[in-house]
Order: structure tokens, then C-alpha cells, then sequence
């Protein structure tokens, strides 16, 4: 973070001097989601912590995933299915289905695999996406979405909502292909990007594992847990 400098060798400072929302201005968005759960809190201690480790630090990612889908899941389609239960036959549910993950590589394949481990049957439609770290642009460098999106939704992942260009981006993209509803969940949202996001797509549900303070200067937000990719992955 702090060796980002430009060609010249000056330290380069996208966010400095650009006005923030604070966290009550973004507190009661509609259609945004913050968890309160306590067994999200305590995960995201420690998954903030410099000192967790990648494989711990994935395993951690995955199971916040696993949590936000079960919250962000809340409004998914059922249809009826016949089962025999050992005393009698009934009535139950199951899923329909139609559902996509678009993870926004890298870092949202853990997020995505939270996902997949309590939906089941999904497709996953992976889509690159880096920020180019001196502008904080996001550039498209991958892209595996199907011909077919006729799907009931598709959840957007990332753990980091910054300044928000990276959503924005995917959902313009999906949107563009023609899927009809689109989720988007992360793990840290900084209220610049959340009301970036809100604003650009005001029909998306968002979902989020804890609203943060701020970015800092080089557009990481604070206090965060720094690049989540490379600490998914182990490439410091
Ligand atoms: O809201 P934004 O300002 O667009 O920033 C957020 C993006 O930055 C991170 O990805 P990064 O570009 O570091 O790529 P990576 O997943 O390969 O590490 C993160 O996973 C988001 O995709
Ligand atoms: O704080 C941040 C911001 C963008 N991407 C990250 O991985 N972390
Ligand atoms: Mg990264």
C-alpha cells in the first residue's frame, strides 16, 4: 500500500482531498443489508487481523460467504416437491432453480465457494476485474458469463465494496447481458463505494458483513483488512 507511487516516484493518492460520506450518512440505505449477527462479528475479527494467516484467512472468507448467502437467500423462489417422509408422503419444497454467482476474480472466489457450499446447484459465471491501483479504475480482463441468463437471479460477490467501481462495473455488465435480478454481497463496504453502488443501481439488493469508516488516501478502505486477494492467496 504504502510503496503504490507513480512512474515519477511520488506517492500516488487517488482518494486524497476527495470528500466521503460518513458511516450514519449510509446507515439506512434502502434495500442494503448490514449483518448483525454475532457469529459474523466474531469471524470478522478475525478475519481483520494482520496476524490470520492465508489458508485461515480463505477458510474465513468462505464462511462468512456461507453466512451472507444464508441472509441474502431470504427471498429466493421455492416450488412444491412430493416426498415420502418414513410415515407418510407430503408436501415439501425445494429451490427453484436458476441461480448465478458471479465472484469477482480474484477475490471473490471464496466468497463464491461460501456461496456454492449452501446453494448447491448454481452456476458460477466468473468475471476478472482489476483496479488498477494508481487511478482505482476497474478493468475487465475475464469473462465467462454464459449465453443463456434467463436465471431467477445472480448473486454478485467481492469481499471489498472501495470505491465501488469494480460493483458498479459488474453489475452494468450482467445488466447489459440481460439478466432480470441481481443480489450483490460483500464483506467490508466503505460508505463512499456503498452509496456509489446504491445510487448507479438502485434496484439491487446489497448485502454486507460490516459497514466501514472510510478509504484512505490509496482507496484501501479503513480500518479494513487490507488487499483481500492477496491475503486469500498468499501473494504479499
Ligand atoms: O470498489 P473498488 O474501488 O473497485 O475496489 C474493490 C476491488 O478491489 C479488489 O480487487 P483487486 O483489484 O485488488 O483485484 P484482486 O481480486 O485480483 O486482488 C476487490 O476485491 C474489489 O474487486
Ligand atoms: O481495502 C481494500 C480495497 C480494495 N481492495 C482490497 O482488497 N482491499
Ligand atoms: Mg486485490
Amino acid at each position: 500500500m504504502s510503496n503504490v507511487t507513480t512512474r515519477e516516484g511520488r506517492p500516488d493518492l487517488p482518494m486524497q482531498g476527495v470528500p466521503q460520506p460518513g458511516r450514519e450518512q449510509v446507515l439506512n440505505l434502502p434495500r442494503v443489508h448490514i449483518s448483525q449477527h454475532p457469529v459474523m462479528v466474531h469471524k470478522m475479527t478475525a478475519l481483520r487481523n494482520k496476524h490470520t494467516p492465508p489458508p485461515q484467512f480463505y477458510r474465513l472468507v468462505k464462511e462468512i460467504g456461507s453466512l451472507l448467502a444464508y441472509e441474502a437467500t431470504a427471498q429466493l423462489d421455492l416450488v412444491e416437491k412430493v416426498i415420502e417422509t418414513p410415515l407418510e408422503s407430503m408436501t415439501g419444497y425445494k429451490l427453484a432453480g436458476g441461480i448465478g454467482i458471479t465472484p469477482i476474480l480474484r477475490a471473490g472466489l471464496g466468497l463464491a465457494e461460501g456461496f456454492r457450499e449452501v446453494l448447491h446447484d448454481v452456476q458460477i459465471w466468473h468475471l476478472g476485474l482489476r483496479r488498477d491501483e494508481h487511478t482505482l479504475q476497474a478493468m475487465e480482463y475475464y469473462n465467462r458469463m454464459p449465453h443463456n441468463v434467463d436465471f431467477q437471479i445472480c448473486y454478485v460477490v467481492d469481499p471489498m465494496l472501495a470505491t465501488g467501481g469494480s460493483a458498479i462495473d459488474t453489475v452494468n455488465i450482467l445488466k447489459e447481458k440481460g439478466v432480470r435480478r441481481i443480489s450483490y454481497a460483500c464483506i467490508i463496504a466503505a460508505p463512499y463505494g456503498l452509496l456509489k453502488l446504491r445510487q448507479a443501481h438502485p434496484d439491487i439488493d446489497i448485502y454486507i458483513a460490516a459497514l466501514d469508516e472510510r478509504l484512505n488516501d490509496y482507496g484501501f478502505i479503513v480500518p479494513g483488512l487490507g488487499d483481500a486477494g492477496d491475503r486469500q492467496f498468499g501473494t504479499f
